[in-house]
């Protein structure tokens, strides 16, 4: 356990307050997430989940309230202070967000270019091994737009791991892959937290990944918190809003075996 959270929690979000411009976005947040846990973050459009997501990033500051990340408070944080903190902490953007004019390979080691004074030859052997945790051995030489959906968010997710972070953020692993290939990658998000002892926060739509994965889910409605708790819980929740966002009708997204074969076997020759 880090020395700098001796309550355990890797993730504290109090009070915290946002507008943009006069209008208030996120409303008294309250929540926390223990090393080696994943929350998810829920909760219907607009419910203010990516403006949440950006202030634990960093990117944002909030009217008022704290968010301590590794038992530092971001919000007091200096420029310098969040550089040396984003050390710890792995993103992996909605569609991947690779720069298409690098390889996968060079694009999985620029954080260790940016963070750290390592030769070529360790960096090309760390990104490598990164590389073959998420099941892209061999692909370092492609270029992103070579890469199916689904291989574009495991690259992206080598390159979020690179530096070993204690805190990973996911944005949306689900969004425009199928079910299958969805699954696959919720997979590897347990394992990452089983075998790195992550703390990963992931935003999702997508109920059945939310509930495969999650330890804990905080229930974003309006920019409130409706729930933040076990998945366990949540799932037995007879909170109204919390009952119609877990009911609503599923998109029907079930796939065609015979696309799905095709695809696989295009992905297979393309290994
Ligand atoms: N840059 C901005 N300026 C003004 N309002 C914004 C801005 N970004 C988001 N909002 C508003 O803040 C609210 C929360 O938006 P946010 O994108 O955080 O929701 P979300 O839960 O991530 O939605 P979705 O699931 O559709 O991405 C929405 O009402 C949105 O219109």
């Amino acid at each position: 356990m880090n020395s700098q959270m001796p309550n355990g929690y890797a993730i504290e979000v109090e009070r915290l307050v946002t507008h943009y411009g006069p209008r208030k976005i996120l409303d008294d947040v309250n929540f926390t997430a223990r090393q080696g846990e994943i929350m998810v973050i829920m909760g219907g459009s607009g419910s203010g989940k990516s403006t949440l997501l950006r202030h634990l990033l960093g990117l944002h500051r909030p009217t008022s309230g704290s968010i301590k990340l590794l038992g530092q408070d971001i919000t007091k944080l200096s420029a310098d202070q969040m550089f040396d903190l984003r050390k710890n902490m792995g993103v992996a953007f909605q569609g991947g967000a690779l720069f298409n004019s690098m390889t996968v390979g060079e694009n999985v080691e620029l954080p260790l270019r940016e963070h750290t004074r390592l030769d070529d030859n360790t960096i090309r052997i760390m990104s490598r091994m990164k590389l073959e945790v998420v099941n892209l051995a061999g692909f370092e030489d492609m270029m992103p737009a070579e890469l199916s959906g689904g291989m574009i968010k495991r690259a992206a997710l080598a390159r979020a791991i690179v530096m070993d972070p204690k805190l990973l953020f996911f944005d949306e692993p689900s969004a425009g892959l199928d079910p299958v290939v969805s699954a696959e990658l919720d997979e590897l998000i347990l394992t990452l937290r089983d075998a790195m002892n992550m703390t990963i926060v992931v935003v999702t739509h997508e109920l059945e990944s939310a509930f495969k994965i999650a330890d804990r889910i905080t229930v974003l409605d309006q920019g409130r918190i409706l729930m933040s708790d076990t998945a366990a819980a949540v799932r037995a929740s007879e909170h109204p809003r919390i009952r119609s966002l877990l009911d609503r009708t599923p998109r029907n997204d079930a796939v065609n075996p015979d696309e799905y074969l095709e695809r696989l076997t295009r992905e297979i020759i393309r290994a």
